[in-house]
């Protein structure tokens, strides 16, 4: 028998009943863009903190997840990462933007088109009464491949003012940039956390309370800065 016994099996320590309940936030984060342009690998870094050797398109939509800590509170980062191949996504398109609390549009900083697609994928999520509230920020990903850049930081950062976006620069596929990539979506959650009124919820919609406004993007000092 046990030393001081009393038996039960229960490991030592507090008892979970007695604890008070900690409730864990759920922040849905959309990666959205043209295919290729590293959305697997950007939410990969996020998660994972590795970049993946290997990748193939996305179909439908694959889950990663995170929970970080901010200012002693539990917030699980929900990512989906979308397929950019229209014929792998459409019939999830729906589902992508259903609830959707922030969404990160990416363009492959060594290919004009990723960035020109933009538009498209703006449109798109517009078209799926995503609340203005939802925050939205750019990257550009690939920043490594420094000799094939055609995207210019000026011309990045002008549409991402025109759109009320922050932008990031940076890569999924250098070490040294994970730091930046994991700045993109603790920037998302800080500013989702201080939309107070958000309830704890899981898979459930948008309340139908007013919601705070958000900082503007314009108080941001920069690209790739966070105004949290
Ligand atoms: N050099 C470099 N290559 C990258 C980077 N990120 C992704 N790649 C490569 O780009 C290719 C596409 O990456 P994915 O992450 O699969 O692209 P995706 O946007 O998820 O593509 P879909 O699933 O088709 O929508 C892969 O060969 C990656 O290794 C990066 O930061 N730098």
């Amino acid at each position: 028998m046990a030393a001081g016994g009393g038996g039960g099996g229960r490991p030592p320590g507090p008892d979970p009943a007695l604890e008070p309940y900690v409730q864990t936030r759920i922040f849905k984060i959309i990666v959205i863009g043209d295919s290729n342009v590293g959305k697997t690998c950007l939410t990969f870094r996020f998660c994972g903190g590795t970049f993946p050797g290997k990748t193939e398109a996305t179909i439908g939509v694959d889950f990663r997840e995170k929970t970080v800590e901010i200012e002693g509170e539990r917030i699980k980062v929900q990512v989906w990462d979308t397929a950019g191949q229209e014929r792998f996504r459409k019939s999830m398109v729906e589902h992508y933007y259903r609830n959707v609390h922030a969404v990160v549009f990416v363009y492959d900083v060594t290919k004009m088109s990723s960035f020109t697609n933009l538009k498209t994928w703006i449109e798109e999520c517009n078209g799926h009464a995503v609340p203005p509230l939802v925050p939205r920020v750019l990257v550009g990903n690939k920043c490594d491949l420094k000799d094939l850049i055609q995207v210019p930081s000026s011309l990045a950062l002008k549409f991402a003012d025109a759109h009320n976006m922050l932008l990031f620069e940076t890569s999924a596929k250098d070490p040294q940039e994970s730091q930046n990539v994991d700045a993109i979506f603790m920037c998302l959650v800080c500013r989702l956390k201080a939309q107070r009124s958000l309830p704890c919820r899981d898979t459930e919609g948008w309340p139908a309370q007013p919601q705070p406004q958000p900082r503007r993007l314009e108080e941001a000092s920069g690209k790739g800065s966070c105004p949290c």
